[in-house]
């Protein structure tokens, strides 16, 4: 199964650096490991980085890539859509992206079974123009699974949606993860969707990776006053979750 590693890895636009050093254990495929910090810590800028649309020190590993697959996929947080195609064709676009134009019946089959699973069937046939913000984001979701690649990187994908749809669509993208054996970084503001949905937790804040880890030994109250000075606890919730209650500032 795919693993993705970094090492030494830095970035920087022009003479500002954004961050440097960012060296991680392997992260596996099957699970969703969350990137979290606060505004401006370089999330971003970090899956750019990773997906090689910036350059800089240090180097991203990504082991035993099956021979069919892309390697690296990167879903920006600004989903716009300029492009006059129904949803239909925007994500069979994103299928063909890089390969050849013939088209197989398996291919419009997975698309079809992508915008069920994703509940955007109704949509297939309008504008993207057309769209409100969270049914962009679910199309920009289907654009990305559906160039099936071994390391998924997702920019505050749940930003436009509402609570039911955030739940269903960590929930299948949990279960995607494990049943396609993708590993799936994920740039969260929720960090409470951290703790029910990622195994692994990253931190960035002051340039660096502060913390790195599972997540129940990553979000904690020292962090989350440290990092983003809040006073807060993580306490059992009645099905015995752990959620994150916050007192205030900290
Ligand atoms: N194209 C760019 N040119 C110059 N500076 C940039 C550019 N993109 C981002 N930055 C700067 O890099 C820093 C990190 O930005 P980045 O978007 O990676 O943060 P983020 O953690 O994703 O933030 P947020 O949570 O607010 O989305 C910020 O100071 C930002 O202003």
């Amino acid at each position: 199964m795919v693993a993705i590693r970094l090492e030494g890895l830095g970035a920087r636009y022009g003479r500002a650096q954004v961050f440097e050093g960012i060296t991680t254990d392997r992260l596996p495929g099957g699970e969703l490991t969350a990137v979290v910090g606060p505004n401006a810590a370089g999330k971003s800028t970090l899956f750019k980085r990773i997906a090689s649309l910036l350059s800089g020190p240090g180097t991203v590993h990504v082991e035993d890539v099956r021979p069919e697959r892309r390697a690296v996929c990167y879903m920006p947080q600004d989903t716009g859509a300029n492009a006059v195609l129904t949803v239909y064709e925007s994500v069979l676009l994103a299928a063909k992206q890089g390969g050849g134009w013939r088209v197989a019946e398996h291919e419009l089959r997975a698309i079809d079974r992508l915008l069920e699973d994703l509940r955007i069937s109704d949509l297939a046939f309008r504008d993207l123009g057309a769209l409100s913000g969270g049914q962009r984001q679910l199309v920009a979701i289907a654009q990305a699974l559906v160039r099936r690649p071994e390391v998924l990187l997702m920019d505050e994908p749940t930003s436009a949606l509402d609570l039911f749809r955030q739940i269903e669509v960590l929930d299948f993208m949990r279960r995607t993860a494990a049943s396609e054996g993708m590993a799936v970084l994920i740039a969260l503001h929720d960090l409470n969707h951290a703790l029910r949905y990622c195994t692994r937790t990253m931190v960035i804040a002051e340039g660096r990776l502060v913390a790195s880890g599972p997540t129940d030994e990553v979000i904690t109250p020292a962090m989350l006053r440290d990092v983003y000075k809040v006073a807060a606890r993580v306490e059992c919730c009645s099905e015995g979750r752990p959620m994150i209650v916050v007192d205030g500032t900290a």
